[in-house]
């Protein structure tokens, strides 16, 4: 089944496009003939309830579903700024870097504020301590961060809360600068103060960077979003702007999913 979305943004540029996407796991087929475009600088949630499939596409995006044995894109194509990832030219290393990952729960290395930051910058090649100082500024500030710690840099990450740990993850992750951040649950663990940061964290983050984000938050979806696509057993029932899919669903299984009647 694929679901269309009625959206101004179409005349914007396709930031990543799938198209009848099967997604299998070992035998059993965790995505069926998926087809949709998110277009740059906008942020599209992904809803629906649990194990319809949301993960498993957002990690289609990045490659990183080919760490788990047997797991692989059985048909379809998936495009990131025009270019078919699954294709001999694309290094997954890279494509990881273009596109960044927000886990569910903040995953910072054992190490200070600072290398966190650095660390990715260093791998791709920046070694120079004044261009490695700005770019860890420029990410904890672009992560609303800095003003928290600029002042314990050299501490470690895990003194920070657990709403400052996720900032520091969003931080590690622009600080390599993707076009692209995926974001799987990433408030989940967090109280509502630290919620209500990191979702105008990633308000602030959408005009440089497209963001896609899994959510089991309605309200989350609807306080941040432009369009919402709502999954279910495997499929893409409906995707449209946030207000239509929480106001007025075309779909009854939409309508019953935001609701609250299942899921
Ligand atoms: N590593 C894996 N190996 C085998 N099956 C998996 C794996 N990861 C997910 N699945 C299966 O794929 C289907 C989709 O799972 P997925 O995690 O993508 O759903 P989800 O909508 O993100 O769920 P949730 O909201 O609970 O995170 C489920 O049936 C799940 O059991």
């Amino acid at each position: 089944m694929n679901a269309s979305s009625s959206n101004d943004s179409n005349s914007r540029p396709s930031a990543i496009s799938v198209e009848n996407v099967d997604f299998c796991y070992g035998k059993s087929r965790a995505l069926k003939g998926i087809s949709l475009e998110v277009t740059r600088n906008e942020i599209v949630a992904f809803i629906g309830p649990s194990g319809c499939g949301k993960s498993t596409l957002l990690r289609c995006f990045n490659r990183m579903n080919d760490l788990v044995p047997g797991a692989r894109v059985t048909q379809g194509t998936i495009h990131i700024e025009g270019v078919e990832i699954h294709s001999p030219e694309v290094d997954p290393v890279e494509l990881r870097r273009r596109v960044g990952m927000v886990f569910q729960k903040s995953n910072p290395f054992p190490r200070s504020i600072y290398e966190n930051v650095a660390y990715g910058p260093r791998l791709a090649g920046t070694s120079e301590k004044g261009a490695l100082d700005s770019i860890v500024e420029k990410a904890l500030r672009g992560a609303a961060l800095w003003d928290e710690v600029k002042d314990r840099l050299g501490e470690s990450a895990f003194g920070l809360s657990g709403g400052q740990q996720q900032r520091l993850c969003i931080a590690r992750t622009i600080a390599v600068k993707p076009e692209i951040v995926l974001m799987d649950e990433p408030c989940s663990a967090l109280d509502p103060v630290a919620t209500a940061k990191v979702e105008e964290l990633i308000l602030e983050l959408k005009r440089e960077f497209t963001i896609v984000i899994v959510t089991h938050n309605m309200q989350q979806a609807t306080r941040i979003s432009d369009r919402t696509a709502f999954f279910y057993l495997g499929e893409l029932v409906e995707f449209d702007e946030t207000g239509r899919i929480f106001s007025n669903p075309r779909r009854q299984e939409t309508e019953d999913y935001v609701t609250g009647r299942f899921g």
